[in-house]
């Protein structure tokens, strides 16, 4: 299956602490990045090694590192970036890709306003990374850029994700693997996660956020 929803029970307190609507943005910010380095954790456990010979202290032996050209890492703009540094703690040669969408809140559309890829995307795993899965329209987005760039592997890091998203990305790419922290149960009229994070932009960057 397509989708992996990670229950490990760190994951699952961590997670559990980030609904509460009084966290402070500097917890919900830290704690994005922890859930986010475990689930990177996760979602490279069947990255191919090849084997390579060193100078060890005793003499030449054989060990392991990771073949091919080095990850790229994708955030969202800008939510994406709460999860960038938890990525990066577990991979931190990995090449960034910023990409720019926002969600039109009204339409629910979303609408593409930066591309800044890394080169030789045919060579390399795109993990992209954004707290929320909702409509999927987010993460469609993006995955068709990466595509037209030349990207023949990704996979999709979110914290949250909801059964319209995961449907939406799964018609569209359905060799797309998404791990996420858990799959909640539903949108809300306004298009938002139940029981979901509330708006994740505005928790990580400490911007509008409805009063709890
Ligand atoms: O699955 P979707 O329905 O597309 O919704 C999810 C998107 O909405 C949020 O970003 P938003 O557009 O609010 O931008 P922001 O990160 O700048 O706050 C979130 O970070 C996702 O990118
Ligand atoms: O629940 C949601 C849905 C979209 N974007 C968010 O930040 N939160
Ligand atoms: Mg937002």
């Amino acid at each position: 299956m397509p989708i992996h929803e990670i229950r490990h029970p760190l994951i699952r307190h961590k997670l559990g602490l980030m609904r509460r609507g009084d966290l402070s943005t500097k917890n919900f910010r830290e704690m994005s990045q922890e859930v986010a380095a475990l689930l990177t954790y996760e979602a490279t456990k069947d990255l191919p090694l090849e084997p390579h010979r060193i100078q060890g202290w005793c003499g030449e032996i054989g060990v392991e590192k990771l073949a091919g050209k080095k990850v790229t890492v994708v955030p969202i703009l800008r939510a994406g970036i709460g999860m960038l540094d938890g990525v990066l703690t577990l991979i931190p040669g990995a090449k960034v890709s910023v990409v720019g969408i926002a969600r039109d809140e009204e339409t629910l559309l979303a609408h593409t306003y930066l591309e800044r890829l890394v080169g030789e995307l045919d060579q390399r795993l795109a993990l992209i990374i954004d707290p929320m899965l909702a409509t999927g329209g987010s993460m469609v987005a993006a995955i068709d850029m990466l595509k037209k760039a030349g990207c023949k592997s990704i996979r999709a890091l979110v914290l949250v994700a909801a059964p319209p998203g995961i449907q939406a990305v799964q018609e569209a790419h359905p060799d797309v693997h998404i791990y996420t922290a858990s799959i909640d149960s539903h949108l809300d009229e306004n298009g938002y996660i139940v029981p979901g994070l509330g708006d994740a932009g505005d928790r990580i960057f400490g911007t509008r956020q409805k009063e709890v």
